[in-house]
């Protein structure tokens, strides 16, 4: 009997979902705005990569269809580290601004950590302030009062909202950068979700072989293809995370190239579509980050 997932693994819509965790954001917005208090998302852009221009363009229009208020810090690419620390000091004293970003990368030059440990932790609505990531590690179980970081908590959100149970899931995450691979093993490992994880890294002897176990592979590791249908076990809940900038061969345009290699939606009973998957989940769970923390503020939020 073919299983029910041969051929066509199902689609984990990060758009639709994100739409609809932005209207019940929109719905919490009118909530503080009954009661006079209106968040307000930050964002300092240091410099004009077009990426990231687009990218912080983007959060500022989702700002718009939730009702939150935006604030830009715009810098010139020969910005200071003084300067930098300025506009950061601004955000953390503005009462409009409840929550804020600094776009990464950041030009050489300027320090990023020195950067990212100046902002209030209260206000740091990436959720990967050293006082963030460690109130993760440090409280116990159950909810964590602080900002979390927003694409971790985007995959869980992604794979809960399409019925997918975590608890005693064997996790396999590859790579291990800050804002996804190190961090997600924090959230999944909690006693509320229940996964149990391993995180995989080019120091890994058989990536293969990790991925094979699991019953869902979480691949962050910005390598085109790494994440061959031959490594998936049939049935696996596969989330393409990885985002590479690669020049099509065929068309000689550059496109987005995810982890995941073409072949794996024949294996997966899930798969999440890049662009389509993640990215919009990030960008929404970003919004509630921002919204949280005015309702922390308000005391409407324990
Ligand atoms: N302080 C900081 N926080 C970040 O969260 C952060 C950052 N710096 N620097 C850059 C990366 C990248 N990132 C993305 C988020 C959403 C999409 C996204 O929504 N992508 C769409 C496609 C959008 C498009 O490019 O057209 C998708 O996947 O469907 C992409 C990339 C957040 N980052």
């Amino acid at each position: 009997m073919r299983a029910p997932w041969a051929g066509s693994a199902q689609v984990l819509d990060g758009t639709a979902t994100a739409a609809a965790i932005k209207a019940e954001l929109a719905q919490r917005v009118r909530a503080l705005g009954e009661r006079g208090v209106r968040p307000g998302l930050g964002t300092i852009l240091v410099g004009e990569d077009p990426g990231s221009v687009r990218y912080v363009a983007g959060k500022h229009t989702d700002c718009t269809e939730v009702g939150i208020t935006s604030i830009r810090e715009d810098l010139p690419a020969s910005a200071t580290q003084a300067e930098v620390v300025a506009a950061i000091d601004r955000l953390n004293a503005d009462p409009a601004c409840t929550g804020y970003i600094v776009q990464l990368p950041l030009p050489a030059g300027v320090d990023a950590s020195a950067v990212l440990e100046r902002i209030d932790p209260d206000k740091d609505a990436d959720g990967l302030h050293p006082t963030n990531l460690g109130r993760l590690v440090l409280r116990g179980s159950g909810p964590i009062d602080s900002p979390l970081p927003c694409t971790p908590r985007g995959c869980i959100e992604l794979m809960t909202r399409h019925g997918i149970d975590l608890a005693g899931a064997n996790v396999c995450v590859v790579g291990r950068g800050v804002t996804v691979g190190r961090s997600i093993g924090l959230l999944l490992g909690r006693k509320e979700v229940n996964a149990t994880v391993d995180v995989c890294h080019t120091g890994t002897a058989d990536l293969a072989g990790h991925v094979r176990r699991a019953d869902i592979v979480i691949s962050a590791a910005g390598s085109p293809g790494i994440i061959t249908a031959e490594m998936v076990a049939p049935g696996a809940v596969v989330l393409d995370v990885g985002v590479s900038r690669v020049v099509d061969p065929d068309t000689g345009k550059a496109r987005i190239a995810g982890d995941v290699a073409d072949g794996v939606d024949e294996v997966a009973s899930w798969l999440s579509p890049n662009p389509g998957g993640v990215g919009p989940m990030t960008r929404a769970l970003l919004l509630a980050n921002v919204v949280e923390a005015a309702e922390r503020a308000t005391g409407i939020r324990a």
